[in-house]
């Protein structure tokens, strides 16, 4: 029985997605994390937990390299809420063409006898856009920002994206109608819409700032539904004071953009739909489970993604460092044991290593002591024996 610490609102969907052989408690001594937002970047991690699974897309909140050399593994559920940010980000785009809330303040301002009165007086004051013939700049071109990208086609608007570590899979996503640039300053230069859509690391903070401000066009409106700080905020101030934004909404409020009436921010509910939820819960729980039953690491964003079949009765894995003898040091351990290897499969990402070692017998006796060994080997993070179910 394998136990689930729940974080933030998941989805009953999702946790009733869990088999018998998962228990959801709020226990000091978890296998699993199953999170939303919750900042985790200052938390210590039991030693029992081996997997976090962030339902919806960013994982800024976890400490990855913290993460990995305990040996935990960490994922995402990619896509799971991408269509609730695209639907607000086209709300939000209809919205601040038409004046929809300054022209909705001012029907109910006043008394209820006013409503009917307001109905025709004033209405020159709200006169709006279309979208159809405007352009869009994409920053960003995964889940969310693709999904953006088609959308705006769409609506009849142009649109320019960027993205420079652009995967071959969610090139496939894009509309070929879609103009790709090399830079910021050629996807902003003409846009009447920018929108950003990329993760928070220490290449995007502040990938929106004076400077790509500047390079926009006069009256731009820009959109930050990514991340608190991957636009500047003072400059994003400064630049509607200049007249050259007209009008910037995100979903993370700061001191410094409250309370402006060209400002619109809502709070943090990019993925707030039942829909992306439900999404995003069930794929977290599938993901849970699969990797504590199988070891399988896809869409896991600190360890390489291995997917390989389990077909012998024990599976060991190893998170380890990705250096040399690594591989040779393990199946030492292992023949030391008496075990015979059936299959092993071995990745590396950057710094650190997983290797899938698919055995067909394990005397339990020397079981606790395998795992003494292998763990004694100083690039050793963590093992984990899996039973077969
Ligand atoms: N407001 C909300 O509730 C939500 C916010 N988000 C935020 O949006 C971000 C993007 O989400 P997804 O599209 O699902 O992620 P994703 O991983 O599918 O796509 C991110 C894209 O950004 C690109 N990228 C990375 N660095 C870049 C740079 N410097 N310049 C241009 N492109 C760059 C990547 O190549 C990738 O294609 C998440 O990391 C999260 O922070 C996501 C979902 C909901
Ligand atoms: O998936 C993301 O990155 C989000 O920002 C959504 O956050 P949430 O799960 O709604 O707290």
């Amino acid at each position: 029985m394998y136990e689930v610490k729940t974080f933030n609102a998941i989805a009953q969907s999702g946790l009733d997605t869990f088999t018998d052989n998962f228990e959801i408690n709020q226990t000091d001594e978890p296998d699993a994390y199953l999170i939303r937002s919750v900042n985790l970047l200052a938390a210590d991690f039991p030693e029992s937990l081996k997997i976090i699974v962030r339902a919806g897309a960013g994982v800024n909140n976890v400490p990855l390299d913290r993460a990995t050399e305990k040996g935990i593994a960490v994922f995402n559920t990619p896509g799971s809420n991408a269509n609730a940010v695209k639907e607000l980000v086209v709300a939000l785009m209809i919205d601040t063409a038409r004046n929809l809330f300054a022209a909705h303040d001012y029907s109910n301002a006043h008394t209820e006898a006013d409503v009917s009165q307001r109905t025709e007086k004033d209405k020159t004051k709200f006169n709006g856009t279309e979208l159809a013939g405007k352009k869009i700049a994409v920053i960003g071109l995964g889940n969310v920002g693709s999904m953006v990208a088609n959308a705006a086609l769409n609506l009849g608007m142009k649109v320019i994206g960027y993205d420079p570590y652009l995967s071959a899979n969610a090139a496939w996503r894009i509309n070929n109608k879609v103009k790709r640039v090399d830079s910021i300053k050629k996807a902003v230069k003409t846009a009447d819409f920018v929108t950003v859509h990329v993760p928070k690391n220490e290449n995007t903070i502040g990938l929106i700032g004076t400077k790509e401000m500047t390079e926009m066009k006069d009256g731009v409106v820009l959109f930050n539904y990514s991340r608190v700080g991957i636009v500047d905020n003072h400059a994003a101030v400064k630049a509607i004071r200049n007249e050259k934004i007209s009008h910037y909404c995100t979903d993370f409020g700061e001191p410094v953009i409250a309370n402006q009436p060209q400002i619109t921010i809502t709070p943090h509910i990019g993925g707030s739909t039942l829909e992306a939820e439900t999404n995003g819960a069930i794929q977290g729980a599938n993901t849970v489970m699969d990797y504590l039953e199988n070891g399988d690491t896809t869409h896991c964003v600190n360890l390489p993604n291995m997917q390989v079949s389990f077909e012998t009765a024990y599976r060991i894995t190893v998170i380890h460092q990705n250096v040399p003898n690594m591989v040779g040091q393990i199946s030492t351990q292992l023949a030391h044991y008496g075990i015979n290897i059936e299959n092993m499969a071995n990745a590396a990402k950057k710094s650190v290593a997983y290797t899938i070692i698919d055995i067909d017998g394990l005397n339990q006796n020397n079981e606790s002591d395998l795992i003494t060994a292998l763990n004694s080997i100083v690039e050793v993070y963590r093992v984990r024996v899996i039973k077969h179910q």
